[in-house]
C-alpha cells in the first residue's frame, strides 16, 4: 500500500504531537519509525490507521483516506490492554468475524511460534499477552500492518522470537511499519528507517543509504536524535 502523509499535524489541547509531518513510502518493505519518548510515533501510526484525524494536513492511502481503506489495515495498539477476556477460541471467533482476511491457521502457527501458551488473556503474562495480541494481527492478511512497539517490554529471547515471526510473515505486497525505540535490536530488519523527533521527520533513509554513509541503524539514530 502507497502510504502518503502530507504536511500533517495533530495536536492535543496545547501539545503538538505531529507537526506538518510529511512521508511518502512505497508499497512493500518493512519500515521502522524512530524515535524517543513523545516524538509522535503512535499519533502518526494512528492517523495513518484512521483512527485519529488530522487537524490540518493529509493523510493518503493508494490515494485514499485511510477511513476508506481501512479493511486493508491491521493495527497493533502500543498497550495490549483489550480484549481482556479473551482466550484462543474466543480471540479466532472475534477476529474470524470482525475481519474476513483472518486466518485462524496462521494464528494457531504464530502462537506456537511466539511460545504464547493458550491461555485466556487474563492468565497470561504482559509480555505473553501482546505476542498473543501480535499473532492476532499479524493472522489478517492485509496490505497495511500498523505496529506500535511490538517489541516494547518483553525480554532479549522474546525479542528474537518476535522478529522471526515478523521476518516469516513479511510479504512483497503488503508494507509493514512498527514504531520502536529498542533500535539496536531491530537492527537488520528494516528496509527503511524514518526518524522522528519533536512530532516532524528528521531522516528518512533506506538501509542502503545508511550503508553507503557508513553507519548502522543505531548510530543514525543517536546522530540524527542527539
Ligand atoms: N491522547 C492524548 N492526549 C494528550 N496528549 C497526547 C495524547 N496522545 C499523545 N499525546 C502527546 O503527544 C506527544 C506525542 O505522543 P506519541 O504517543 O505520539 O509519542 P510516541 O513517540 O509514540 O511516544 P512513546 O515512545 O513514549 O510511545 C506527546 O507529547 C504526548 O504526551
Amino acid at each position: 500500500m502507497h502510504l502518503e502523509l502530507e504536511r500533517v499535524t495533530r495536536r492535543f489541547g496545547g501539545t503538538v504531537a505531529v507537526d506538518g509531518l510529511s512521508l511518502e513510502l512505497p508499497t512493500g518493505g518493512v519500515v521502522g519509525l524512530l524515535g524517543t519518548n513523545g516524538a509522535g510515533k503512535s499519533t502518526t501510526l494512528k492517523l495513518m490507521a484512521g483512527l485519529l484525524y488530522p487537524d490540518a494536513g493529509e493523510v493518503r492511502l493508494d490515494g485514499a483516506p485511510p477511513r476508506r481503506v481501512r479493511g486493508a489495515i491491521a493495527f497493533l495498539p502500543e498497550r495490549g490492554q483489550m480484549y481482556e477476556w479473551l482466550d484462543v477460541r474466543g480471540a479466532v471467533g472475534l477476529f474470524g468475524s470482525l475481519y474476513p482476511d483472518f486466518r485462524p491457521e496462521r494464528f494457531y502457527e504464530l502462537l506456537d511460534q511466539l511460545e504464547v501458551p493458550r491461555r485466556s488473556l487474563t492468565r497470561l503474562s504482559k509480555g505473553q499477552r501482546a505476542r498473543f495480541l501480535l499473532a492476532a494481527t499479524l493472522a489478517r492478511k492485509v496490505r497495511l500492518y500498523l505496529l506500535d512497539e511490538p517489541l516494547g517490554g518483553v525480554d532479549l529471547i522474546t525479542r528474537d522470537r518476535i522478529l522471526a515471526a515478523l521476518v516469516s510473515e513479511w510479504r512483497e505486497d503488503a508494507t509493514y511499519v512498527l514504531s520502536t525505540h529498542e533500535v539496536a535490536e531491530a537492527e537488520g530488519i528494516f528496509d527503511r528507517a524514518v526518524f522522528m523527533k519533536e512530532g516532524r521527520v528528521v531522516l528518512n533513509a533506506s538501509a542502503e543509504e545508511l550503508r553507503e554513509r557508513g553507519q548502522s541503524v543505531a548510530q543514525a539514530f543517536r546522530e540524527v536524535l542527539a
